[in-house]
């Protein structure tokens, strides 16, 4: 009889205690041998495979695991490392991969970017440099281990080379088309050397798929897939897409392919296979479970949906699977204690994910009675009747919201001399974006508070202490506008997510962001509600220590939304805008306490941009507003700044003018300062830094190399709207060669002060 069969598309590295990241670090920090290192992420690797072969799965991605990020791992098996990492060809050794990923005291690191529109970040190829070859077919070394340790046949996972193209940059001499033709025939090597192994399916990602496709980039897809079904025929491709559905699904579904991966879950691709004429001799891979976000499925209504494409597939053409990687969403729910018992019910984390897909394939394939489905339907029934759903004040004060302007009064040219006359801020203001430092000591206080083996008080003074000490080395680089430096803070969004009402947090639901860092996402269940002040008290003691004002420190609404596991019962634009209604609560509290500059956080408003740029004006108005009704109600006097890191602000600085901040500090060093090129054409008038330098990298940057930063955006940024900064908070930095950095910066705007003054 033939049945359905399972997949998926990858699996949490990090492990469940975050294994992986300490790995990682205690290699970077030298606790650790090379062979030692090896052999434990080897461990780790072979344990989630383990993992995935116990709960079920039919097909096992295999080469998804990574030592920092599978965007770098292909582009190193291909050879396509910088130019300036001194690199002369052979399999790339592990220290220069971390090379390119870090920086050295050599090189700056490459750049780092948005996964899609997840909190994932890549490692962006460059593609100027040598020719690619392939040095090393990593997906083959990873299935044979797979094969020799655990006799499992696995389905290689592989960046598609039109994607990894799109998603690389410094295309140099060659266009877009002629580097995906340089790396087919290496491909079709990987492929090929791959089939003979005895793989069974090969998945093949080419998520660019679901966003606005251009005929260039169909037509190349076409001609690829051709060329790999000729030059690798043996090789049962599964083009693999997610994150969205794919515009032109008939096309897709004539590629020369063996079988198509489409997400069901954030997408209307059942609607269109029902409208298409799915061929027969194709296998449809269908992503039913969320992979990223962490609530249970109702399997009754899978269920329905499995029956609905059987109407269009054969079973033997279908397999079922998690709608993406499951890399976007915790490891397991086990050791989560602390969880109140409706709430656990009704969530999913990757390995329950797995559970309920094996689920539901046993009862698709008759092995189990349908009523073996229901409980999950019956637990997210329990949690959508608590009480804890819906708060009656909330619902009416965003009711009355949507009646409201939520601009601020004053315009922004006339905020800006009402400002000045207060602050009397020199030209190039200097300020750093908020976090000083996470000191393996402010952690491990952290930690031992959280215990309970040291007291409230000597936490508290404890974070004091280091505010102080820092307000001290702010004073001494002589900054202009200071900040208190976050100790308080785990993360700047679970932080908020553990103050405000509506949320739960997790113990241990880490996610990998980059490299060894990971986010622990909070849940939003409930209506969100400001319950109490969360940062005056040390906004205020770091007033108190100097006359220079102390930015107040908040995240944004669509931020924290989107690094945050979002309900899915409401419409996002209500959550965001009940989140911001939150903070404007905490923006008055910091005011009227007689904070004069805050800061509101949205590093993730790009990334939250859809797939699709049909779909963009909404998500930007509903973000721009939901912005501005967190801030409205200060007083002209009152600086508002924000800032953002991590993306291509390219396509969206319209919607950051809109924003209607004081003052933005963009991140542009990593980037090596592409974003310059957008205020070529866009005339902006209001307070802008773009980072001066890199905060991601261990490298202390010099005085010249920020003047140069200052020198190229007073190209195009007037010099009385420009501030100077760094690329984004210093958090992950160590203090030394933080302070170091500072009063570089410092002194490099001083040196331009000078110059603007003589000329
Ligand atoms: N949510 C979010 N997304 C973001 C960013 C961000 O800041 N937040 N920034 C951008 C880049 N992403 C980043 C993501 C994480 C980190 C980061 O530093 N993460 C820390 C974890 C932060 C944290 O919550 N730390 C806990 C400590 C938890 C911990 O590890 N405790 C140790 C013990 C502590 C010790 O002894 O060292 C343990 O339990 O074993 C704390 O401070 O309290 C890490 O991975 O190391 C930085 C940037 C984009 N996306
Ligand atoms: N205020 C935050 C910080 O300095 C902003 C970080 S953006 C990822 O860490
Ligand atoms: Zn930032």
């Amino acid at each position: 009889m033939s049945s359905v069969r399972s997949s998926s598309l990858g699996f949490p590295r990090i492990g469940e205690q975050r294994e992986w990241k300490k790995n990682l670090e205690a290699y970077w920090n030298q606790k650790i041998s090379k062979e030692d290192y090896v052999t434990k992420q080897k461990a780790l690797r072979l344990e989630n495979l383990q993992k995935q072969k116990d709960a079920g799965l039919d097909l096992i991605p295999v080469g998804d695991f990574t030592h920092y990020d599978h965007v770098l791992d292909t582009a190193v098996a291909f050879g396509l490392v910088p130019d300036r990492f001194s690199y002369d060809g052979g399999e790339v050794d592990l220290d220069t991969y971390f090379a390119i990923a870090r920086g050295n005291d050599k090189a700056v690191a490459a750049e780092m970017t948005k996964w899609f529109d997840t909190n994932y970040h890549y490692i962006v190829p460059e593609l100027n440099g040598r020719e690619p070859e392939l040095v090393h077919n990593r997906w083959l070394t990873l299935i044979e281990e797979a094969k020799k340790e655990l006799h499992i046949v696995g389905k290689p996972v592989i960046l598609g080379p039109v994607t990894f193209v799109k998603l690389s940059k410094q295309y140099g001499n060659r266009s877009f088309v002629d580097h995906v033709r340089s790396l087919l025939p290496l491909y079709t090597t990987v492929l090929n050397e791959l089939a003979n192994a005895g793989v069974e399916w090969i998945q093949v990602d080419e998520p660019i798929l679901v966003g606005d496709v251009s005929d260039e980039e169909w037509s190349i897809i076409e001609e690829a897939y051709d060329w790999f079904a000729k030059s690798a025929p043996d090789a049962k491709i599964l083009l693999q897409t997610y994150f969205e559905g794919i515009g032109a699904l008939d096309r897709a579904t004539k590629l020369a392919v063996a079988g198509l991966g489409l997400d069901f879950v954030y997408s209307n691709s059942l609607e269109q296979l029902k409208g298409t004429d799915f061929p027969k001799d194709k296998t449809l891979a269908a992503g039913l479970i969320d992979g990223r976000n962490i609530w249970r499925t109702d399997l009754t209504e899978t269920h329905s949906i499995v029956k609905e494409i059987l109407t269009v597939v054969s079973e033997e053409q279908l397999i079922i699977q998690p709608s993406c990687s499951l890399l976007h969403v915790p490891v397991t729910l086990k050791h989560e204690q602390k969880l109140e018992s409706d709430l656990k019910a009704a969530l999913s984390f990757a390995e329950e994910k797995l559970t309920e897909l094996d689920q539901v394939k046993s009862v698709v394939n008759k092995e189990n009675e349908p009523e073996r489905l229901q409980a999950g339907k019956e637990a997210i029934e329990a949690l959508n009747q608590s009480a804890s759903r819906t708060n009656k004040e909330v619902r009416e004060a965003l009711e009355r919201s949507k009646k409201e302007d939520s601009k601020r009064e004053v315009p922004a040219n006339k905020r800006m001399e009402l400002q000045q006359e207060v602050f009397q801020f020199p030209s190039l203001p200097t300020t750093t974006i908020g976090s000083f430092p996470q000191s393996p000591e402010v952690r491990k206080t952290r930690l031992q508070w959280r215990r309970g083996e040291i007291s409230n008080e000597a936490y508290e003074a404890f974070i004091n202490a280091e505010i102080k000490r820092w307000i001290d080395i702010q004073e001494e680089i002589d900054l202009d506008v200071l900040v208190h430096g976050e100790f308080e803070r785990t993360d700047m969004v679970e932080f908020f997510g553990e103050k405000l009402g509506g949320f739960e947090f997790t113990s241990n639901g880490w996610v990998q962001s980059y490299g060894s860092r990971c986010v622990k996402p909070p849940i939003i269940y409930g209506d969100v509600y400001f319950q109490e002040a969360m940062t005056v008290k040390e906004t205020l003691y770091a007033q108190s220590l100097t006359e220079k004002p102390v930015k107040g420190m908040l995240t944004g609404p669509v931020t924290i939304y989107n690094w945050s596991f979002p309900r899915t019962d409401l419409q996002p634009g209500d959550v965001v805008n009940q989140i911001a209604l939150a903070l404007e609560k905490e923006v008055l509290a910091l005011e009227s306490a007689g904070i004069t500059v805050i800061q509101v956080d949205e590093p993730a408003l790009r990334e939250g941009l859809p797939l699709k740029r049909s779909k963009w004006t909404d998500y930007l108005n509903q973000s721009v507003v939901a912005f501005q009704l967190s801030v409205k109600s200060v007083q002209p006097e009152t600086q508002i700044h924000t800032h953002m890191c991590y993306s291509d602000f390219q396509d969206i600085i319209q919607a950051i003018d809109g924003l209607d901040a004081d003052v933005i500090s963009i991140e542009m060093s990593r980037s090596h300062g592409e974003l310059i090129t957008a205020f070529e054409d866009y005339t902006y008038s209001k307070g802008i830094g773009l980072g001066v330098y890199d905060i991601h990298s261990p490298r202390v940057p010099t005085e010249e190399e920020m003047e140069t930063s200052i020198n190229r955006a007073l190209q195009v940024l007037d010099q009385r709207i420009f501030w100077v900064n760094p690329d984004c908070g210093l958090k992950t930095r160590k203090e030394p060669e933080t302070v170091e950095a500072l009063k570089a910066m410092v002194k490099a705007a001083k040196n331009k002060r000078k110059e603007l003054l003589v000329k």
